[in-house]
């Protein structure tokens, strides 16, 4: 089981454009230093509400571990952003749903108590490693947490995306688009669009279509160390990265996507268990 070298420092990133998140912080700053927690805030958030702050490169290397005071979209962020550091996240909810997001206000003392004396653990979850390869030849990376969506640029068109698995031309998908989730962002897009909900710590890819127009189509489970090649014969599409980042791909791109080498590291409470989250947040089997 993963142990944390020490738990001296903690990184916080704030949910961006909410200078009303102030009190919480200071009083979570406030509960983590009466624990012997120092505490780091970046640049961007801390001119947020107005206080010091170190740019997030410095936040990533002076921190033992990084915390998300936000909902599932800081997360999804910061993960993305930090990937590189490789330091474990935590996510501290303080948006609506805090599905990935999963420490609540309340539960922050108990939570550190246990910190303190080694009863956390730290999952290793699936990322999605891809690149852009233009028509030029340039191209562009990014890593996702969640999902890749390809999408139609504008509401009236159908998106036509060709989709090759490992060399091979498998299917043409005709519709709004086509998701590309990670296990972590099967609860997320996929889960809206009719995709498998599966466990966080499996390794694979979902390709689920986006109001495919056809009688014929599924969502599919493919294997992590397969590489994913999706083009359009479409003027341009669009690719969502987590819902965050957008990039254009234009006829004769093409986007290639397959399994991060290492996952991305959420710390949870030792308590945390996924099947009661699922039950929790998302009302899973709910008559009403
Ligand atoms: N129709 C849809 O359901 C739809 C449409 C667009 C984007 N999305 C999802 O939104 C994600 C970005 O989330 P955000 O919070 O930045 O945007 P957001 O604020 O628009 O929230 C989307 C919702 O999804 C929840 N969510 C995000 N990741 C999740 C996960 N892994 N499991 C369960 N719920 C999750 C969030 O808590 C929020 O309630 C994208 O990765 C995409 O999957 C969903
Ligand atoms: N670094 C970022 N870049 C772009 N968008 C971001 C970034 N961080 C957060 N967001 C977006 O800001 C919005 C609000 O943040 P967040 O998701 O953390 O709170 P929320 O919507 O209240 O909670 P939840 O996602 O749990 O429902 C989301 O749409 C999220 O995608």
């Amino acid at each position: 089981m993963e142990r944390l070298a020490q738990i001296k420092t903690a990184g916080f990133i704030l949910k961006p454009d909410s200078p009303e998140i102030k009190p919480l912080y200071e009083k979570i700053k406030g509960q983590f230093e009466a624990k012997g927690i120092r505490v780091l805030l970046s640049k961007h958030s801390a001119e947020m509400i107005g206080c010091e702050g170190i740019s997030f490169d410095e936040l990533c290397k002076a921190s033992d571990f990084l915390v998300s005071l936000g909902g599932d979209g800081t997360l999804l962020s910061l993960v993305r952003r930090s990937y590189d550091y490789r330091k474990p996240v935590l996510g501290i909810n303080a948006g609506n749903l805090g599905f990935l997001a999963d420490i609540t206000i309340e539960e922050v003392d108990n939570f550190l108590e246990q910190l303190l004396v080694g009863e956390y653990r730290v999952d290793e979850r699936m990322m999605i490693e891809g690149y852009i390869r233009k028509a030029s030849g340039e191209k562009m990376s990014f890593f996702a947490f969640n999902d890749v969506v390809i999408s139609r640029p504008v509401i009236s068109k159908m998106a036509q995306i060709n989709a090759a698995i490992d060399g091979e031309m498998f299917n043409s998908y005709k519709g709004d688009g086509l998701i590309v989730a990670t296990p972590t962002g099967s609860t997320a897009y996929n889960l809206a669009s009719g995709g498998p909900v599966m466990y966080p710590l499996t390794e694979a890819f979902i390709l689920t279509p986006i109001m495919a127009h056809s009688l014929t189509q599924r969502p599919l489970v493919v294997p992590a160390d397969f590489t994913l090649e999706l083009s359009s014969p479409d003027e341009k599409v669009i690719a969502m990265i987590d819902g965050q980042d957008a990039y254009e791909i234009f006829q004769g791109d093409v986007l290639v996507i397959k399994g991060a080498k290492r996952g991305a590291r959420l710390l949870h409470s030792k308590d945390r268990n996924y099947f009661s989250v699922l039950r929790e947040k998302l009302s899973w089997g709910d008559r009403h």
